[in-house]
């Protein structure tokens, strides 16, 4: 056996009967387990090292089988799954058919909500104690959400209903001062105000003291300890902010005091209504590299233990936006870029560096930064936000409402389009073309490499209208192609006769290596044709092809529901094509994690899949008479 108490962990129901000194040994355990199998598997470290023993807390005094704990984001639920029966299965997280990196009902009956996107977690969980109340069910419910969580409208929203009702609902704040990068905002330096006083700290351990002398069990005591709480109001005023709202706060606790922890949160167990336990973690805990440097170590790849994640400048898309931006920036000293706490993954991160005051951190506030980049454009300043495709569906409304209807010049430069891998189904950028493509006012891009993203991102800099631009997670070479050509025009790679590929973005490159291999292998000469701006449609372009070609495939990594090629098919409609067109796309339902290679041979976007289809299509038996 490697673990000594780990191994036998095989249910929560196993740690009923450790003892102190057997928790605090299974917790470096799992640290040791977290580290070696993230090492070979990547995936979200620093989170997870710094809430192992606020895991086996919640475990050991709640019973998942009934209650319910929602995972805000859900990339802390590492140490859940090991606990709850998945600690075998562990290797394969995050890889094709293996466990997921995020919370998912049907792994395990422990897990009773889907997570991946921020400050869901009080909206869930209220909506659970709701719908208990009628059932009379009598489960405890815990919405488990970080410092940075926290900031989101969402979780802000849920809070304000929270506190003004009667659900009995437990919030563990889970605080490490850092949500991926440093945390921001208002609310962020209130919860800091929290933990640097210590007066208030010893207070509040106080607290628990007076709440667990309480006697009494059942609801008297509830009623006893929140009049204590209440009397102590004024006194000990950490948390005002939620007690004014109608949120009980209690804390702030060690996070790493297991024995404070079962605690605290046993009496918790006792008080009814909403209440807020403030526990504070440190994030990376226990792993010297991930504690020194916790933004590194938020997701990681694979890595060494010894030497920890190597940090090479990596070459990507994201880097093309920041370094295109600094070149934006030093010519036109007025513009503005935004980030939802995503200014490393969104290459602003030295952008942030040099021109800290043009670069505005949000949080995780995807919405507000939408309306924010339409008041600044309000103003005539350009406002670029940099942004997530999967996050920014949680902008839709302001897209429209704010920018577009205004006709805006806001710059959306929307990162991670298309299949990201292994975080998966609630990350994957395949709804952008279909979200923007209905909105009137917006021109959309999808440059097929980095040097395309960055002339568009200069050619487009001087238009006072809302510009979307796509592209994916991390790199491709750059294509062969005219550099100096109209980006409003499509752009044709590759002559061909009969059959046209109309291609988006990166599925520029598939395109290309399949149309070498039906050439090479079957003399079958395919156009292919970089479809680089999808809104609108290049019609000059598409009528001459409708003209010339007999068979049209339009090929996107979005979602075949109203995405790129569904639009085409309606203007070859409106152009009377009568040959054959055909969409490949992803399909219209949820797409699971597992490597992008793998995901794209398995639904049709490989360049392999792709030349089967163009076959399977054109019909194969009298395919050299008819096409070559
Ligand atoms: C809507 C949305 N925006 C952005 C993200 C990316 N994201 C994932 S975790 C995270 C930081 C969360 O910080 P916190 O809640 O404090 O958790 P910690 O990682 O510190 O444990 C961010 C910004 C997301 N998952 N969802
Ligand atoms: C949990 C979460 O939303 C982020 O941590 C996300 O996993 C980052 O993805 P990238 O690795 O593509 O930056
Ligand atoms: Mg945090």
């Amino acid at each position: 056996m490697m673990y000594k108490i780990l191994d036998k962990i095989n249910s929560p129901k196993d740690l009923k009967n450790l003892k102190e000194e057997e928790i605090f040994l299974l917790a470096k355990e799992i640290r040791k387990f977290l580290i070696k199998n993230i090492s070979k598997s990547g995936g979200h470290l620093a989170s997870n090292l710094g809430v192992v023993e606020l895991t086996l807390a919640l475990h050991s005094v709640f019973d998942t089988k009934k209650d319910k704990i929602v995972f805000d984001v859900g990339h802390q639920s590492y140490v859940h799954k090991i606990l709850t029966g998945r600690r075998e299965k562990f290797g394969t997280i995050r890889q094709y058919e293996g466990l997921s990196g995020f919370p998912k009902r049907n792994e395990s009956e422990h897990d009773c909500f889907e997570t991946g996107h921020s400050s869901t977690s009080i909206s869930a969980a209220l909506g659970m104690a709701f719908a208990g109340d009628i059932k009379g069910d009598s489960n405890e419910i815990i919405a488990l959400i970080g410092d940075g969580a926290l900031t989101g409208g969402l979780a802000l929203e849920g809070l304000n209903h929270l506190g003004s009702s009667d659900a009995n609902l437990l919030v563990v704040l889970n605080d490490n001062e850092m949500s991926i990068c440093e945390n921001v905002g208002g609310l962020s330096d209130y919860l800091c105000n929290i933990r640097i006083n210590t007066v208030y700290r010893k207070l509040s351990k106080h607290m628990i003291d007076l709440v667990s002398s309480v006697p009494i069990v059942g609801v008297k005591a509830s009623q006893t300890a929140v009049k204590i709480k209440d009397g102590l109001k004024h006194i000990v005023m950490p948390g005002a902010l939620f007690d004014e709202m109608g949120v009980k706060y209690f804390g702030p606790i060690d996070g790493h005091d297991y024995k404070t922890l079962v605690r605290a949160l046993e009496e918790l167990k006792k008080i009814k209504g909403p209440k807020l336990l403030h526990v504070i973690t440190k994030k990376g805990k226990g792993y010297k590299f991930a504690e020194e440097d916790p933004s590194s170590y938020h997701g990681v790849g694979k890595f060494e233990i010894d030497k920890g994640v190597m940090k090479v400048k990596s070459e990507n898309y994201s880097q093309t936006v920041g370094e295109t931006l600094e070149d934006i920036f030093n010519d036109d000293t007025e513009c503005l870029a935004i980030t939802a706490a995503m200014a490393n993954g969104t290459g602003l991160e030295n952008l942030k560096i040099k021109y800290p005051k043009r670069v505005i951190d949000v949080g995780i506030a995807e919405g507000h930064a939408t309306t924010l980049a339409a008041g600044i454009a309000s103003t005539g300043t350009k406002a670029y936000f940099a942004v997530y495709s999967t996050f920014l569906q949680r902008g839709f409304d302001e897209i429209i409402h704010d920018v577009a209807l205004q006709n805006l010049p806001v710059t959306l430069l929307i990162d991670r389009a298309g299949l990201v891998g292994e975080d998966g189904e609630t990350h994957h950028g395949m709804f952008d073309l279909s979200y923007l493509n209905l909105i009137p006012n917006l021109t959309i891009f999808a440059p097929k490499d980095k040097s395309e993203l960055r002339r568009i991102i200069k050619q487009t800099h001087s238009l006072k209208t809302p510009v979307a631009i796509r592209y994916p997670r991390g790199n491709d070479l750059d294509i062969e192609s005219s550099k100096e050509d109209d980006i409003f025009k499509w752009e044709t790679l590759k002559k061909g006769t009969k059959i046209a590929i109309l291609a988006t973005g990166k599925m520029v490159h598939n395109a290309l290596k399949a149309s070498r291999e039906l050439e090479t292998e079957y003399n079958i000469r395919c156009e292919v044709v970089n479809s680089r701006i999808i809104k609108p449609l290049d019609i000059q372009t598409l009528e001459d092809i409708a003209r010339d070609f007999t068979h049209i495939f339009t090929l996107e990594d979005n979602s075949i529901a109203g995405g790129f090629g569904q639009i085409v098919l309606s203007e070859l409609n409106k152009l009377n094509f009568s040959g054959k067109a055909v969409n490949i796309a992803l399909p219209d339902s949820f797409i699971e994690h597992g490597s992008v290679d793998i995901l794209y041979d398995k639904y049709g976007l490989s360049s392999n899949k792709i030349k089967m289809k163009v076959l399977d299509t054109i019909g194969k038996t009298n395919l050299f008479e008819e096409i070559s």
